[in-house]
């Protein structure tokens, strides 16, 4: 359940890796706003540039091989120019950062109680005493049941749905206003992703915090998210509260990868997709309509020469006007809706 108060405000933040001395822009104009008590999925294929976006609000990039334009303010202040000792109070205090993979985010040599104590040490004025309580209390927060014994073990010595668990009591420990979540299931298997998924909701409606979730699952999203942006090639193509964004995809990017989906109810129904893939950081078309090269059934005029974000409905945005002349094309040429 999300509220209107704005937490997170990003303006049109363009971030490039250096490449041979030029910089590609992964993320190329993206404009999104985050509300307290919101999730907000981020979705997209490989590539589209998801995590550089997250990276680039947590502020984790090597600074000599990246640069970030733009925007994202918080509180008043523009992170995007922020010093590194500056953003090293906000990290972590400010906005907690889950991550795909447990295994790596950890210290391997380190014991998970230390681990979830060290940001705490850092960031909160807690006596040694009382962080050792709020481990505690951390751990048992996340659904961890025996936190004393956990806490003196190392990450090696848990399963991947508990070290998870770690990582997210290590995201929450300062009561940030914001957490990102980048693809925080997608290692683990079914039954525990749906734990984890719970968890979150359940953190985020005790704390209130804003959660922005990168995923290239549908389904994760359906399950978790408020509101939704669609990524295609460092753009969002569309953007739209989760109930509209199902009922009613309108980008062709979007309805592909919602009929990348097969239902339960249509075997004999032959799955409409676009096929390719999202181009290169390098091979990526900077002017048009990015996706024009994947529907080539759709002619040139259809499409904005400028393409920008369209409101559709009351929060429904899609970019391009290629959407309203757009049909899946059919084996025979043909027009398939
Ligand atoms: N450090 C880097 N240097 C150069 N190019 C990079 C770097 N990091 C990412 N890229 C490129 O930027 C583009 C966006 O990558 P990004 O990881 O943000 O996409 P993503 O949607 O999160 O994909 P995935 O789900 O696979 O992580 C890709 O073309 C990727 O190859």
């Amino acid at each position: 359940m999300s509220s209107t108060e704005q937490l997170l405000s990003i303006n049109n933040l363009h971030t490039g890796f250096r490449i041979k001395d030029t910089y590609f822009d992964a993320v190329d104009g993206v404009s999104i706003s985050l509300k307290k008590n919101e999730i907000l999925a981020i979705v997209g294929e490989s590539g589209c540039g998801k995590s550089t976006l997250a990276t680039s609000i947590i502020g984790l990039h090597d600074h000599n091989k990246t640069r970030v334009e733009g925007e994202i303010i918080y509180k008043g202040i523009n992170l995007a120019v922020l010093d590194e000792e500056k953003f090293n109070k906000v990290r972590g205090e400010e906005i907690g950062m889950i991550f795909q993979d447990p295994l790596s985010a950890l210290n391997p040599l380190m014991r998970i109680g230390d681990q979830i104590e060290e940001g705490l040490a850092f960031h909160t004025k807690m006596s040694k005493e009382e962080r050792d309580k709020r481990v505690l209390e951390l751990l048992t927060q996340v659904g961890i049941s025996n936190p004393t014994r956990i806490a003196k073990q190392f990450p090696h010595q848990l399963s991947g749905g508990m070290r998870q668990r770690v990582i997210i009591a290590i995201a929450i420990s300062c009561k940030p206003n914001i957490i990102i979540a980048d693809e925080p299931t997608t290692a683990l298997d079914v039954t525990i992703q749906a734990q984890i998924l719970d968890l979150l909701k359940d953190l985020q409606a005790e704390t209130g915090s804003g959660i922005i979730l990168i995923t290239h699952d549908l389904g994760v999203v359906a399950e978790v998210a408020d509101r939704v942006a669609v990524m295609y090639a460092g753009q969002i193509i569309e953007e739209a509260p989760v109930e509209e964004l199902f009922a009613n995809p309108l980008h062709p990017y979007t309805r592909s990868l919602f009929n990348s989906i097969p239902q339960m109810n249509s075997e004999n129904e032959k799955l409409q997709v676009i096929r390719g893939i999202v181009p290169s950081l390098t091979n990526l078309p900077r002017t048009g309509c990015r996706f024009s090269a994947r529907i080539p059934w759709i002619s040139e005029k259809m499409h904005e020469e400028n393409p920008s974000m369209h409101e559709v409905s009351p929060g429904h945005l899609v970019r391009c006007t290629c959407w309203q002349h757009f049909h899946f094309e059919s084996e025979e040429g043909g027009i398939a809706r």
